[in-house]
């Protein structure tokens, strides 16, 4: 050791005195990491995993500590836990001098790069796409990322910085992940596994690279690895088992401690001690000297809890240095670097100085949105293309009379003459049936039969709607009525009556034709009277229908249902879009490496709103042109409330679809969320049919649903054309917002709390 660098180890074994509790405080500040007596369970108190288990563990500042251990020992949760994507259930972490998610201390955040174990790149990037996205997020200048960039390029011997991500091989893509954590040039490395699937001479340039950049003693690193022989090279390791630490000492300590000649059979051992000298089973998996130490026992894998009994070494403490922990592997002793930091470096006094303003990282966020939809065809396709496909299917199929309806007919009354029904049209009494049947012709095909019983086969075997009977004195008593009066007799009238039998096995054609019929022998009967010089009037019902007020005389269902279909075709789209954005994110790992580069929820959320708030604009454009413009569906409002009401819409469907989004873990329970929420709602929102046929406590979660009043809304400015001031028209737009602070408030509240 050098005599500059023993005076400053003196200096700091002997350094003044503060109060016993500020300098052990004091200690842990100076360290690069430092926990002390964690605990981190999973899953609920009764139910728990408990995976670090009184766990101490020391880094000092400029080394490089391996962390080895057994698959599922709890390696991936501890660092989770000391970049801050995590927090402890009890116990002390000091990251950087300051605490994980404290404000200020750039961890989650610049401070600190993290190369999960996953691959967490966005497929559709090119290798430069992605070191921008991550470079902005971090907020490094774009020319001073492009010279990373080409560093990285190099150094990592990776393809062309065009190349897409997705096209890459699986070693490729692992050294983009590794480059995306080097990029910034952060104080705290933290990698997991990033030697899996590189070749052995790329690991070694590696490691190389992690020793010069320690060498400084300004950076530290933290790696996880399973090829226990490059783990040599770090100036310490940690051998963790059962959720915590067995070991922590420089590999040639270790070795020499337990006089061992590998240190697979270090950990061996401490094993075979940490169970009691009971029958340790651990197998170890050779296979490219990989520890591979997977098949424990479930006794073995139990964590103890028992107070630091098991931890070797000295812990790093700067105070009492271990020798053994300074000695790398050619025997010099050297520093774990600057173990001297002075106290006005500490995080807290620099305020909020790792703080990245939110702006470039919402550049950055938006941009990613914007490049993930731009290059997936399929999400490009379902945004524009899916939303007209709808309104089109909807306008052509839904909401128009049925047509070419067939009718049997039996007349006995006529003739038919040639296959027609011939009638005289002006004042003649013959022939009155095929005069009425001529007015009964615009959704019907009438089929003549020769008697009424095949007529009927026919209606039961399906081949017609129904069947019209006309006796062979029709004609005649329809005279006699018609003369007669209240004179007429009672089989007058039986004979003058039309005998129909209808199939009414369908609900909208049994009641189109019982309308026609009906409407046929209203205008039947004027006509002819108007015909025979009388009054037509006297051959309708007593009952005028004036212009109605709002609508017309022959209303049209789809007309009653185009504002539900509007919001609803909006809202569901969004809800659609959404609720799988975040999901996949998780899923691919992507997401905790945003919130471990420093984005928070909150910043998240708002490039999704900004992203989808455009896309919804697009999508508003769309369905309403091809409803109003191209279909006629009648307006006689305000088209900017229609428009503002439909986005704001579509806003609520995105943040419902956050919240799916944040509640659910997989995609295809988000998927199953959506469509099990799609038919509820549909069914209860008024849309295919009016609240007011619902039972009385149906109505009530009617109107507590997000879409109700806003179809009510929307219908009444489309068809009614009423102002924003009237209660009905405001309240859709009342209820919409306040339906989209309530899911806002659930998505950020589910957030953070699955962040922690
Ligand atoms: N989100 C989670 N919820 C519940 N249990 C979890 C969760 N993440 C990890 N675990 C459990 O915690 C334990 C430790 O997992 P962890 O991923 O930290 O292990 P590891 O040492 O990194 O394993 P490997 O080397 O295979 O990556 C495992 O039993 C795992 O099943």
């Amino acid at each position: 050791m050098s005599n500059e660098k023993e005076s400053r180890m003196s200096q700091l074994q002997f350094s003044p005195p503060f109060d016993k509790l500020q300098s052990t405080a004091w200690k842990k500040r100076q360290q690069a990491v430092c926990l002390s007596h964690a605990f981190k369970h999973y899953g609920s108190k009764k139910r728990s995993n408990h995976v670090l288990v009184n766990l101490n563990m020391t880094v000092s500042k400029g080394m490089i500590y391996g962390l080895l251990g057994a698959s599922g020992c709890g390696k991936t949760t501890l660092l989770s836990c000391i970049v801050g994507r995590r927090s402890l259930n009890s116990g002390e972490i000091w990251v950087l001098g300051g605490k994980p998610g404290t404000k200020g201390s750039g961890v989650p955040g610049k401070r600190v790069g993290y190369m999960p174990q996953e691959i967490a790149l966005y497929g559709e990037f090119t290798i430069k796409e992605t070191m921008m996205y991550f470079g902005w997020i971090f907020g490094m200048e774009t020319g001073r990322i492009a010279e990373r960039l080409t560093f990285l390029l190099n150094f990592l011997d990776l393809p062309s910085g065009n190349r897409m991500v997705k096209n890459l091989s699986g070693g490729q893509q692992r050294r983009v992940s590794f480059a995306v954590a080097l990029l910034h040039d952060p104080d705290l490395l933290i990698l997991d596994e990033p030697t899996v699937g590189v070749d052995p001479l790329l690991r070694h340039a590696i490691w190389r690279h992690l020793v010069r950049l320690t060498s400084a003693g300004d950076k530290t690193v933290i790696i996880t690895t399973h090829y226990i022989e490059e783990a040599r090279q770090a100036h310490c390791i940690g051998l963790m088992r059962g959720g915590r630490l067995l070991a922590e000492e420089s590999p040639q300590a270790l070795l020499t401690m337990y006089n061992c000649i590998s240190l697979e059979d270090v950990f061996l051992k401490l094993s075979r001690e940490q169970a009691g000298q009971k029958s340790a089973v651990v197998e170890l998996n050779m296979f490219g000297g990989g520890l591979g130490l997977n098949k424990m026992s479930k006794r073995e894998e139990a964590p103890y809890a028992a107070e630091d009994e098991y931890v070797v070494g000295l812990n790093f403490q700067v105070i009492n240095q271990s020798k053994e922990a300074l000695i790398v592997d050619n025997g010099d002793v050297s520093l774990p670097g600057k173990v001297i930091e002075a106290v006005t470096n500490e995080c807290n006094d620099c305020g909020g100085c790792f703080n990245v303003t939110s702006h470039g990282k919402i550049k950055a966020l938006i941009q990613k949105n914007i490049l993930r939809m731009w290059r997936n065809v399929g999400v490009m396709m379902f945004i524009f293309v899916l939303p007209v496909m709808q309104v089109i299917l909807f306008c052509l199929a839904i909401g128009r009379d049925p047509t070419d309806l067939k009718l049997a007919i039996v007349n006995d009354d006529a003739q038919l003459v040639n296959g027609e029904c011939m009638f005289n049209s002006s004042c003649s009494m013959k022939n009155l049936s095929c005069r009425y049947l001529s007015h009964l012709t615009e959704h019907t095909r009438q089929i003549h039969y020769a008697n009424l019983s095949a007529a009927q086969d026919a209606v039961k075997q399906g081949h017609v709607w129904g069947v019209l009977f006309f006796n062979e004195k029709y004609s005649d008593s329809l005279v006699a009525r018609l003369a007669l009066a209240d004179a007429a007799d009672e089989e007058t009238v039986r004979l003058s009556d039309v005998q129909v039998w209808l199939d009414m096995s369908n609900q909208h054609i049994g009641l189109t034709l019982n309308r026609d019929i009906l409407y046929a022998y209203r205008d039947f009967a004027q006509d002819l009277l108007e015909r025979c010089e009388y009054n037509p009037k006297l051959g309708d019902i007593p009952i005028e229908f004036l212009d109605p007020i709002y609508g017309n005389e022959d209303p049209s269902f789809t007309d009653f249902v185009a504002p539900g279909v509007i919001i609803t075709i909006v809202f569901f789209l969004a809800v659609a879009l959404t609720s799988s954005a975040l999901i996949v994110e998780r899923a691919e790992g992507l997401l905790d490496r945003s919130w471990v580069a420093g984005v928070s929820p909150g910043e998240l959320l708002f490039s999704h709103v900004v992203t989808q708030f455009a896309v919804m604009c697009g999508q508003t454009a769309l369905v309403l042109i091809f409803m109003i413009l191209v279909f006629g569906v009648e307006n006689h409002g305000n088209i900017g409330h229609v428009i503002t009401l439909t986005i704001l819409q579509g806003l609520c469907g995105m943040c419902f679809g956050f919240v799916i989004s944040a509640v659910c873990e997989l995609e295809r329970n988000a998927i199953q969320l959506a469509l099990g929420s799609f038919y509820p709602t549909l069914l209860l929102s008024g849309v295919i049919w009016p609240v007011e046929g619902m039972p009385l406590f149906l109505r009530y979660v009617s109107f507590c649903l997000p879409l109700t009043l806003a179809t009510n809304s929307l219908r009444s400015i489309l068809t009614r054309g009423w102002p924003l001031t009237d209660s009905d028209v405001y309240m859709g737009f009342v209820s919409t917002l306040i339906w989209i602070a309530v899911f806002m408030t659930l998505t950020l509240t589910i957030l953070k709390l699955k962040k922690n």
